[in-house]
Parts: structure tokens; sequence; C-alpha cells
């Protein structure tokens, strides 16, 4: 793959953050971001009933460009990889930082995998090559620093 990761982290505080789709994935990943107060919401067409019982605000609606205003980023979990190469496209136009789930050559950014205890966090990628590595690199780290 023809991409180079720069490994960065980004203040989220006050920032609006997308999720498009509304089941498994969508969940995982909305966990994962909720661990650090990120303002996440969900656009779906449907959308699971743990996800609307977790108090998150959601849209049960098609995905349409028009709704990415005010957006710092985007998840792309609808598991449907025509749109997931529009939602690139219009994210491009947009402004707004796009990851796909699972489809490292579509992402702009890929999610690390993550170790966070208070303001540390140890966050290991392996430039969207290898998540395998990637997630047991950081349980690793994680059973070292504990
Ligand atoms: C490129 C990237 C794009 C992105 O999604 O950002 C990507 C891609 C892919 N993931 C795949 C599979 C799984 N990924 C997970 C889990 C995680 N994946 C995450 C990141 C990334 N995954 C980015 C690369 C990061 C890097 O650079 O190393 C983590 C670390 C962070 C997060 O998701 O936030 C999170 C751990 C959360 C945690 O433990 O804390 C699980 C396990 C599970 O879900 O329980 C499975 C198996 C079950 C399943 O298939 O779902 C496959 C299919 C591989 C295959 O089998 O062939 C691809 C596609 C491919 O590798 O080509
Ligand atoms: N056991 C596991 O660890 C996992 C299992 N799965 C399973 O794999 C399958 C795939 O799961 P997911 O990746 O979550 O995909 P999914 O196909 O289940 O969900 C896609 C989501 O995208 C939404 N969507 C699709 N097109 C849309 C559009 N045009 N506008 C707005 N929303 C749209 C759908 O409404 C849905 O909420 C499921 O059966 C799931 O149960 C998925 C991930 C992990």
């Amino acid at each position: 793959m023809n991409k180079n990761f720069l490994p960065i982290a980004i203040d989220i505080s006050n920032q609006k953050i997308l999720i498009v789709g509304g089941d498994h994935s969508a969940w995982k990943k909305l966990k994962i971001l909720q661990r650090f107060d990120a303002k996440v919401e969900i656009l779906a067409k449907n959308i699971c009933e743990e996800i609307k019982q977790s108090g998150v605000t959601y849209y049960e609606k098609t995905y349409h460009k028009k709704y990415l205003n005010g957006y710092l980023m985007l998840y792309s979990c609808t598991n449907n990889e025509a749109l997931d190469r529009q939602i690139v496209e219009d994210c491009r136009q947009a402004g707004v930082l796009v990851n796909i789930h699972d489809k490292p050559a579509l992402c702009q950014f890929v999610s690390p995998a993550i170790y966070r205890n208070g303001n540390i966090s140890v966050a290991v990628s392996s430039n969207g090559e290898d998540v395998y590595e990637s997630i047991r690199l950081r349980d690793k780290i994680k059973a070292y620093l504990q």
C-alpha cells in the first residue's frame, strides 16, 4: 500500500465527530471514541438498539454530503465500498478527515491500537499494514506498564 501515516495526537475538545453506520462496527468505534470524551454523532439508515440506548446523538437517515458540515472527522462503518468511496471524495471536498473502517487504502488517517492511562497514551500503528501486530504490541506494552 502506497501510504505514509504520520502519528499525531489531536485535540478533540469541542469538536464534533461523525460515525456513518449504525451496526456492530460503528458500535465498537463509538466505544473507543467515548473513552476520549469525544462528541460523537451517529448517522445511519438503520441504527441498532445498543447505539440508540447509549445516549449518543443519532440521526436515522440515509447518508448525504449535505450532512458533513461542522465535523472535524468522520469514521465510515457502512460496510459498502461504493458508498465509502463517495464518502471519501465528499470528505476531501468538505475538509473533513476521513477513516474507512477496515479499508486502509481508502483511509486518510488510520486508528492505532491504544493503551491509555490518565494523560499518558501509547498508540501503536503499522502504517495500516498489520493491525494484528499493532494490537499484539499494544497488549504487550500495556502488560509491561501495568
Ligand atoms: C488500517 C486500519 C483502518 C482503520 O480501521 O482505522 C484497520 C484495518 C483492518 N482491521 C481489520 C480487522 C480487525 N481490526 C480489529 C480491531 C482494530 N483495528 C484497528 C485499526 C485498524 N484496522 C487500522 C490499522 C491500524 C494500524 O496501522 O495497525 C484498531 C487498532 C483501532 C480502531 O479500530 O479504532 C482496533 C483495535 C481496538 C482495540 O483493541 O483497542 C479487529 C479486532 C476487533 O474488532 O475486535 C479485527 C478482526 C475482526 C474484524 O474483522 O472486525 C482488517 C481485516 C484484517 C484481515 O483479517 O485481513 C483490516 C483491513 C486490513 O488490514 O487490510
Ligand atoms: N463479531 C464481530 O466482531 C463483528 C461482526 N460483524 C458482523 O459483520 C457484519 C458487518 O457489520 P458492520 O461492519 O457494522 O456493517 P453492517 O452492514 O452490519 O452495518 C452497516 C451500517 O451502515 C448503514 N448504512 C449503509 N448504507 C447507508 C447509507 N447509504 N446511509 C446511511 N447509513 C447506511 C446501515 O444502516 C448500517 O447501520 C454484521 O453482520 C456484524 O454483525 C462486524 C464487525 C465485527
